[in-house]
């Protein structure tokens, strides 16, 4: 949980807005969700897991109005009698703030009265969910809409941003803001949207002393560091759970990985430096709490995947990425050999022991050397938005 260590306050970061944040918020004046309240907002988050729970408590306690959906009937019944989740965060009493909704889909009513809608469920669900939201989402009114999840959808390999294109058009593609959340107590966020001035909108809305946001302008690097850094995460888990202890080798080339991928794929080289790159990748891989970490933990001590999944009671959000990733690799033609070890044990039944083993013994190679930013996949993605420019 986002625990305050400093005193609660306002944020001042519209007031203290760059030249660059004015030029952009005047260039993009013409597209925009509904203007935010200055103080309170309504925040509809749809989720209420691990991650759902965590936001809708962090907005609760900044005085924010919040409804959480849940698709278990049970959990807004508790939720609602008792201000606790039953099934995630058991232990976290919710501020008063905070009401459950569900288990039907939220109506156009709801959905007009409030300021904010946030996506807290994994990828693989997210494409159904917008598609049953759609007609209740207005452009002359649309809510200010956050993305959280992490992943790449399976079948599609989409991100996230072309998720929303399919299901709600281009224009309201344009508008979604990524938020990936990386330190925790006190936390620090990136916050990105094509459009810039809905990132410090969301910025506005989330940041307090103890949970500082940063924006920018590269959700395509936002989305692909977040989904990516999961695979690296259960890999790193692997060789430590076969007693190997490789974090140095696994975040660095790791880190190399993923640049060379995002650089490809059309996004900035230099979102792989921030906290959604590098700063995620280090807290995941160097965490027990993290389920991807876990997932490849529990395989380095020779658990079979089916069995680490079904109890893991929470999504891990690597597994289907790896699958969506080696792909994408395969297509772009990217020098990845730690995706694709981490692809041959979850999919083609590869020990992991043999797998740490022929990383180890491929041959010497450059260690840094970005693939031309061709941006093939960006350029589609940004053409089906209608957006001109690469990132
Ligand atoms: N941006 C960030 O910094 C972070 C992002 N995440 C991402 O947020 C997403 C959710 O993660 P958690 O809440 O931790 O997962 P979780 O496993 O704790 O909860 C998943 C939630 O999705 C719901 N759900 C399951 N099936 C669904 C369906 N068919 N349709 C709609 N909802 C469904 C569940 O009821 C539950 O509320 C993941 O993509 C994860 O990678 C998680 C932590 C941090
Ligand atoms: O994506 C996530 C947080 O960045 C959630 O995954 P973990 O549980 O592996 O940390």
């Amino acid at each position: 949980m986002f625990r305050a260590l400093f005193p609660r306050a306002r944020s001042s970061l519209a007031s203290t807005l760059s030249n660059s944040h004015r030029r952009s918020l005047l260039r993009i004046a013409m597209l925009s969700s509904k203007p935010q309240p200055e103080d309170c907002s309504k925040v509809l988050i749809f989720g209420a897991g691990n991650f759902g729970s965590c936001l809708a408590s962090h907005l609760g306690d900044s005085q924010h109005r919040v409804y959480m959906w849940a698709r278990e009937e049970k959990i807004v019944k508790y939720f609602n009698e008792h201000k606790r989740n039953l099934v995630y965060l058991t232990d976290h009493e919710f501020p008063p703030s905070i009401t459950a909704v569900g288990p039907e889909m939220p109506g156009e009513a709801l959905i007009d009265d409030v300021d904010v809608l946030l996506f807290a469920i994994p990828t693989q669900f997210l494409r159904a969910t917008l598609q049953t939201l759609r007609p209740s989402l207005h452009l002359d009114r649309l809510p200010l809409l956050i993305f959280v999840n992490k992943g790449i959808e399976v079948g599609t390999n989409a991100l996230t941003l072309e998720i929303i294109a399919d299901t709600c058009g281009p224009e309201i593609a344009k508008l979604a803001t990524f938020i990936s959340v990386v330190e925790r107590q006190p936390t620090s966020v990136s916050v990105a949207s094509l459009t810039e001035a809905e990132a410090v909108k969301a910025a506005t809305l989330f940041h307090q002393p103890h949970f500082r946001c940063y924006t920018g302008v590269d959700p395509i690097g936002i989305e692909l560091s977040g989904a990516l850094k999961n695979i690296y995460a259960i890999a790193a888990g692997m060789s430590d759970g076969l007693g190997t202890k490789l974090p140095g080798v696994i975040i660095t080339r790791g880190l190399s990985e993923m640049t060379c991928i995002g650089t490809a794929y059309g996004a900035s080289p230099l979102t792989f430096l921030g906290l959604a790159g590098v700063g995620d990748l280090f807290l995941t891989c160097s965490s027990s709490n993290s389920r991807n970490y876990t997932v490849g933990y529990r395989l380095g001590k020779g658990e079979k995947l089916d069995v680490i999944m079904s109890t893991l009671g929470s999504v891990a959000e690597g597994v289907p990425t790896t699958k969506g990733v080696k792909k994408i690799i395969e297509e772009m033609e990217i020098n990845a050999p730690i995706a694709n070890a981490v692809y041959d044990v979850l999919f083609n039944g590869k020990e992991t022991q043999t797998a740490v083993k022929e990383l180890m013994e491929l041959p010497p190679s450059r260690e840094l050397e970005l693939p031309p930013s061709v941006g093939g996949p960006s350029r589609r993605l940004l053409e089906k938005l209608g957006v001109e420019k690469s990132l």
